[in-house]
């Protein structure tokens, strides 16, 4: 089984992803790093540009139990999409902890209240679960993503909503 484990950034798709046995992780920022990008893009502070149809058809050919772990990761052919989540307070200070500039935590905490990865995902695939990773440890977070590769649906999508937080 091919799963992503996406999240805006900070929600702890790193730490988590490593830590689930017997599955074999790929981080989709190195492939993106090793090539797979369509160059840098300059509005965006140089960041790499995802090639995702290379991404798409590199994904297809993998075999096995895989995890797929990143922000875009459910843009690719995966059979499931987590989509981790934090509160836009437990986020901010995670990404103050990184050194980011306020404008790019305001960027990304904003995106996280408005469910923008969640609702790409819906758009593209039917299995997607989320955790609110707010109040959990990463073991928490690890054992829920065990619970929903052994099929629980305590996680199903709709259990969330951070639109009516504050965010600063
Ligand atoms: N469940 C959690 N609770 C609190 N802090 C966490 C949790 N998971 C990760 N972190 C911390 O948040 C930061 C971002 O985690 P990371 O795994 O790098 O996120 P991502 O890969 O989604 O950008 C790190 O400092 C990490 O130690």
């Amino acid at each position: 089984m091919k799963i992503a484990i996406t999240g805006t950034p900070g929600t702890g798709k790193s730490t988590v992803s490593g830590s689930v046995d017997d599955y074999q992780v790929i981080r989709i920022n190195d492939l993106i790093k090793a090539g797979y990008n369509l160059g840098a893009d300059e509005e965006r502070g140089g960041a790499l540009i995802a090639d995702v149809d290379r991404l798409s058809e590199y994904v297809d050919g993998l075999k096995g139990d895989i995890i797929l772990e990143g922000h875009i990761s459910h843009l690719l052919p995966v059979d499931m999409v987590i989509v981790l989540r934090a509160s836009p307070k437990a986020l901010k200070k995670r990404l103050a902890e990184r050194g980011w500039t306020e404008a790019k935590i305001r960027e990304n905490i904003e995106a996280e209240a408005l469910d923008v990865i969640l609702v790409e995902a819906l758009s593209l695939n039917e299995k997607v679960y989320e955790i609110d990773t707010t109040n959990m440890t990463p073991m928490d977070v690890r054992e829920a993503v065990l619970e929903i590769i052994r099929g629980t649906d305590k996680y199903k999508v709709g259990s969330v909503d951070f639109s009516e937080e504050a965010f600063f």
